[in-house]
């Protein structure tokens, strides 16, 4: 101090001692921010490159406004590092980039990436912890009831117990065919009612006839809107996963939270709308999920929530998925109709116009086109919900830690140009012996249905279903371009316009269809009104509507 200032301070030292206690307020205020800051930056240091973070807030507000798996790929490619970390507030996400490196951690060390980690509006505030979808796996509690849920599902729709479903999966494709011949511009109403039906089918034994249903209406359109929310990003809610302490304010002064969290209660009974459906559906003549799960109860002290959710999960995670993947099927029909010709061709020599293609057909180039779609535009576009080591895991020397939030970029997984060239083109070919075929790991091809323990239940319905309704559509349809009334022009349609979802589907596009023959017009509707009659077993009405269960 000089002279000055030592004066100063001798004649005011109330003032200085305040100047003092001011500074150490300061300093103990900040210092947590201080070393949380470090902290952060110690743990950018120890795992996979990625930008730096911000204090508290990390990189969200670098997050782009929609589509975030797009700039995830820039970023990997940025670093030049398929496996990158990106923060989301204080906590480090890491994105997979690669087909490889997606192998290399989530299916060689299923073991260790077998758990979901915190998520706070999936989870937490939407789906519920115990929901299978969200199940943490780290106690060893935690994974035999993961075991018995997972056990369960399969139970329901495992590979061996599709085979069952595909009689009236396969009559839902052929209504859908017959529905197109008369409303054609509803193709997506007529996707999603397919769909939604044979889910309905399964899990409570009714069918949904119509689009009208209030199971498409309500619940479907519902599930649908809490899966648009759910994109990592820096608008609510999904900024709560940035700023978690704002989850901790009640609903009514909280409009953030988008009503999610809130604990209305039925006006029926003590129980979830879901639970009422499966009870209703166990009290029915016909077999169904629902049914088997009561009866499974005693053996695996089954909840009533767990009741509702797995039950609930058969039209959330099956429904909106199949019906986008039909969508994409018909864009890539209607933008690339090259690659129908070896279809066409294939069809006319196995199975004919007087019926229309069976599962068990051999179409090797169908089975190809089907793939191209699951890969093509992945409806699950970064693999659903992430993963979590349930402990600290390193790939390439950078620590990936214990619950840390691990998601496969399923976009960039298939759109790297040196697994698939051209990644844009729809071209089956990628599939068979040709130019276009690269080496990619695993027997499938396409990593759509995420991976090892957590990968998709319903995956052998999904995949069933499509290739029926695929083909058949292809079998049936010419899919061409619609034409604007007024102008008299062609109308054009995009690759790239789909919705911003975490489960994409192409934004409405017109097109034409046309059926490819006379005589396989006639078949659709014969096989079409058969396929009415042999599902009206499972015509019926739930007395529960979502919109007026709650009080
Ligand atoms: C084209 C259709 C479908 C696609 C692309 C799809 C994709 C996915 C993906 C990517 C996951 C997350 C996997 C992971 O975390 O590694 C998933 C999970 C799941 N899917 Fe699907 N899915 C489809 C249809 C279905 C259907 C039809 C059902 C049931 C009827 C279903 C039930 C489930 C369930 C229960 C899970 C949670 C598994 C767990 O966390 O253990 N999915 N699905």
């Amino acid at each position: 101090m000089n002279d000055t200032a030592t004066e100063w301070s001798l004649r005011h030292p109330r003032l200085d001692d305040f100047r003092f206690r001011i500074h150490h307020v300061v300093l103990v205020a900040f210092l947590p921010l201080l070393l949380d800051y470090a902290w952060m930056l110690y743990m950018r240091w120890r795992m996979p490159p990625g930008p730096c973070p911000w204090p508290i807030v990390g990189n969200t507000f670098s997050l782009p406004d929609v589509k975030p798996w797009y700039h995830f790929e820039r970023l990997s490619k940025e670093y030049k590092s398929p496996v990158i970390t990106f923060w989301i507030g204080r906590n480090p996400t890491v994105w997979i980039n690669d087909a490889w490196a997606a192998n290399e951690l989530l299916v060689k060390r299923a073991g260790v990436y077998c758990s979901r980690p915190r998520m706070l509006v999936f989870a937490e505030l939407g789906a519920g912890q115990s929901n299978l979808l969200n199940m943490y796996t780290i106690t060893p509690a935690q994974r035999d009831r993961f075991r018995i849920q997972r056990k369960l599902t399969h139970q329901g729709i495992g590979v061996q117990q599709v085979i069952r479903y595909r009689n009236f999966q396969n009559d839902e494709s052929k209504v859908v065919a017959y529905d197109l011949l008369t409303t054609p511009e509803e193709y997506v109403e007529h996707f999603e009612r397919y769909a939604t039906s044979v889910v309905s089918i399964i899990g409570f034994g009714r069918r949904v006839a119509s689009n009208k249903d209030p199971i498409i209406t309500e619940v479907i359109a519902l599930m649908h809107r809490a899966a648009s929310l759910n994109v990592p990003g820096k608008t609510f809610p999904m900024l709560m996963e940035t700023f978690p302490w704002l989850a901790k304010f009640p609903n009514w002064m909280a409009p953030w939270k988008h009503g999610l969290g809130s604990t209305r209660k039925s006006k029926h009974t003590n129980h979830d709308f879901f639970y009422s459906l499966a009870a209703e559906a166990n009290a029915s003549d016909r077999a169904n999920y629902s049914k088997f799960l009561f009866q499974e109860t005693p053996k695996y002290n089954v909840q009533p929530l767990e009741i509702s959710a797995l039950s609930a999960n058969l039209l959330g995670a099956g429904s909106d998925t199949s019906s986008s993947t039909l969508i994409t099927a018909v864009l890539a029909m209607r933008a690339f109709p090259d690659a129908l010709r070896p279809a066409w061709q294939e069809l006319d020599r196995v199975v004919g116009k007087s019926r229309s293609p069976a599962f068990d057909d051999d179409l090797p180039y169908m089975r190809a086109l089907v793939k191209e779609v699951f890969r093509w535009r992945s409806v699950a576009i970064i693999g659903g919900m992430p993963h979590a080591p349930v402990a600290d895991d390193y790939w390439n020397g950078y620590l990936i830690p214990k619950g840390c939030w691990t998601q496969g970029n399923v976009w960039a997984i298939h759109h790297n140009e040196r697994d698939f060239p051209d990644p844009d083109r729809f071209n089956p070919r990628r599939y068979f012996d040709t130019d276009d075929a690269r080496p990619f790991p695993g027997e499938k091809g396409y990593m759509t249905f995420g991976w090892g323990r957590r990968s998709c239940a319903g995956q052998y319905l999904a995949e069933q279903g499509t290739y029926l309704s695929v083909a058949r559509l292809v079998w049936g349809f010419r899919v061409g371009p619609a034409v604007d009334k007024a102008t008299g022009e062609e109308i054009p349609v995009d690759i790239f316009d789909y919705t911003d979802g975490l489960n994409w589907r192409p934004r409405p596009f017109r097109v034409l269809f046309k059926p490819r023959d006379e005589e396989i017009r006639r078949t659709i509707v014969r096989e079409g009104e058969q396929a009415l009659r042999d599902l009206a077993e499972f015509d019926g009405e739930s007395k529960y509507r979502f919109s007026t269960f709650f009080e």
